[in-house]
């Protein structure tokens, strides 16, 4: 397979701008305002800039074109990495990255100053970028966690190794090398090959794992209540018919309970409406301290909160709930100037038993059920809670 550098080079140009080019097309949008896409942009620019310059050398031959061309794709890997360094810790540029990019730069200067070989050139260039790669894979190995990342590991394995190769390549061939686009042995030709794809696979890994992170987030947003870090209503409702289901299948209990605070009016109406927030926040965190990882907890709106029992019987889920109401009697939370709020709570507790009960709920029907317990609880005197089986509406 005969490999011609330059259209090697017109053909890695191509790509570089194409991946510029998308980038800027999500500009303004979610995804083109995270930190790490912005500094990608400019790390494509960078390249796209040195990917230029390398194939005019025909036009603008000499020290200055060999130092414009390599320092601006060495400021491409350090944005590359700071790229990484911001998805991965929220931090950019890190000092070791700048002194890298200096410190590369500088022996670059010296060596064409001093008229170094083209070989002594060509080597420093090469390990200078294998170097730069290095905090990049040492960042993603410690704080890696998205798939795409592990396309980025590659890459910096890739184009590390090869840039090493590269860099030991000029003193092993036969033939002194005078220009990058005259490759000395066919080995020279696949190793800017190999190099080229892992700097294309550390860019295209990155983007892939902000994509991911964005998903991520942005599904969280969707599913969360932002107040309280509980379940938003959409995400509890979707959950409780998966529960109901699958107690259906495995011939289980389940507890669906609706808590609401009690006189919750009174604290926002005295207190104000961060008091009242702060309440939420701290009823919150009373509640999910009690329960097990696989009960589930939600924001239904306001004051009233959604819990989920799976697995759990009659009596078993009026205990829980009766120790969630006196968790809530003895919460405490402090405000500024002394103040200290107290709150109850009310619940109504509905539980479907596939054993004893024939017909299987819907959503909507438990719901239902658990609000009528709940304004009992509410009609009875408040600070209470009410239990019953889903068909039999006795309560316990
Ligand atoms: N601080 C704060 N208040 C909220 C929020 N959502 C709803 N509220 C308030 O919660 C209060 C609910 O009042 P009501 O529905 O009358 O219920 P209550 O005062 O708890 O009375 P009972 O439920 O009958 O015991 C209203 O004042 C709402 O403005 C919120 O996110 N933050």
């Amino acid at each position: 397979m005969t490999k011609d550098i330059a259209t090697l080079l017109l053909a890695l140009l191509l790509c570089h701008a194409l991946l510029l080019v998308h980038l800027l097309t999500v500009r303004g949008t979610v995804l083109g305002r995270r930190p790490e896409i912005r500094l990608l942009l400019l790390a494509m620019l960078a390249i796209c800039v040195g990917d230029l310059l390398l194939m005019w050398r025909q036009q603008l031959s000499g020290p200055l074109w060999l130092l414009l061309s390599n320092t601006s794709i060495a400021l491409g890997a350090v944005l590359l990495s700071a790229a990484a360094r911001c998805l991965l810790t929220g931090r950019s540029f890190s000092r070791c990255d700048l002194l890298l990019l200096l410190g590369g730069a500088i022996g670059l200067a010296l060596l064409l100053m001093q008229g170094a070989a083209y070989a002594w050139i060509v080597s420093w260039v090469n390990l200078w970028l294998a170097v730069l790669l290095l905090p990049i894979l040492w960042r993603v190995m410690r704080h890696g966690r998205e798939r795409a990342l592990r396309m980025v590991l590659v890459g910096g394995l890739v184009g590390g190794l090869s840039a090493m190769a590269r860099a030991a390549d000029p003193h092993l061939a036969t033939q002194a090398p005078v220009s990058l686009l005259q490759p000395t042995s066919p080995l020279s030709a696949w190793l800017f090959l190999t190099m080229s794809f892992g700097a294309f696979s550390i860019m295209f890994g990155l983007l892939m794992a902000s994509f991911e992170r964005s998903a991520a987030q942005l599904e969280q947003m969707a599913t969360t209540d932002g107040l309280t870090g509980c379940l938003n209503r959409g995400a509890t409702r979707t959950l409780v018919g998966h529960e109901i289901e699958r107690s259906r299948r495995e011939r289980r209990p389940l507890a669906l309970v609706l808590l609401d605070l009690d006189h919750f009016k009174r604290i926002n109406d005295s207190h104000g409406h961060a008091a009242g927030d702060a309440v939420l926040q701290g009823f919150a965190q009373a509640v999910r301290s009690r329960l097990r990882h696989s009960d589930i907890f939600g924001r239904m709106g306001g004051e009233e909160f959604c819990v989920v029992l799976p697995s759990t019987d009659r009596s078993g889920a009026h205990e829980v709930v009766d120790a969630l109401r006196r968790e809530v009697e003895w919460l405490v939370v402090e405000q500024p100037g002394a103040v200290r709020l107290k709150v109850t709570v009310s619940a109504g507790t509905v539980v479907f038993d596939p054993l004893a009960e024939r017909m299987t709920p819907s959503a909507d029907q438990l719901f239902a059920r658990a609000d009528m317990l709940l304004y009992r609880a509410k009609h009875a005197g408040r600070n209470q809670v009410q239990t019953s089986g889903w068909v039999s509406l006795n309560p316990l």
